[in-house]
């Protein structure tokens, strides 16, 4: 459908309104992108300090109608909702745990043996495994689960010992997501007892 450029100017400058309400601003490359408070896990080398940029956008009906109209994509609102990693996958948006979860879900580890690290806000533990062989093994199976949920520990592996720290990089201390993982340590490690 051809839209005569009367029409395309009136989405156009619609579309610039829509954009103006919506708090964007126009980016160098002339798309307009919402305030981005997604803080986003940056590449592993520099966890430590995690630049404010997103790198996912859902670009509703409306505005890819609009771009579609106005020859393709220029004012076009960017929406930034959830985190889209640079492997492609999705994160799961989650956040530091909070006093009444520390209590409830992190003491029982402490319990079991991992320990609060000096100075970060993270949890560490030695498992002490038969061999290289099984300690590898075991590494292998917690390897399968970092890779399934997107979240992976911090380890040294000598020989038959295997030190872990876990933290989450994105959000700069001990989430819900540690807590999973130290459990899975713990039962895999119960398995081979
Ligand atoms: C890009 C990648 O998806 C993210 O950086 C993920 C990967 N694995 C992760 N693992 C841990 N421990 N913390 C993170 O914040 C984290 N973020």
């Amino acid at each position: 459908m051809l839209l005569t450029k009367c029409a395309q100017n009136v989405i156009k400058s619609n579309f610039q309104k829509a954009a103006n309400l919506l708090g964007g601003r126009r980016s160098k490359s002339g798309l307009f992108q919402a305030e981005s408070t997604v803080e986003s896990g940056a590449s592993r080398r520099d966890w430590g300090n995690r630049k404010a940029e997103s790198n996912s956008a859902i670009y509703t009906t409306t505005t890819r109608a609009a771009a579609a109209a106005t020859g393709g994509g220029v004012g076009l609102c960017r929406f930034y909702s959830t985190q889209k990693q640079s492997t492609g996958k999705t994160r799961k948006m989650v956040v530091k745990l909070n006093e009444q979860e520390r209590a409830e879900k992190l003491q029982p580890l402490l319990d079991a043996g991992w320990t609060l690290v000096d100075g970060r806000d993270a949890i560490c533990k030695q498992f002490v495994l038969k061999d290289f062989n099984q300690a590898f093994s075991f590494m292998t199976g917690v390897a399968l689960l970092a890779e399934k949920i997107n979240h992976h520990p911090e380890w040294f592996n000598c020989y038959n010992k295997i030190n872990v720290t876990l933290s989450t990089h994105d959000v700069g201390g001990l989430s819900s997501q540690d807590i999973r993982m130290a459990n899975y340590f713990e039962t895999q490690a119960n398995l081979l007892k």
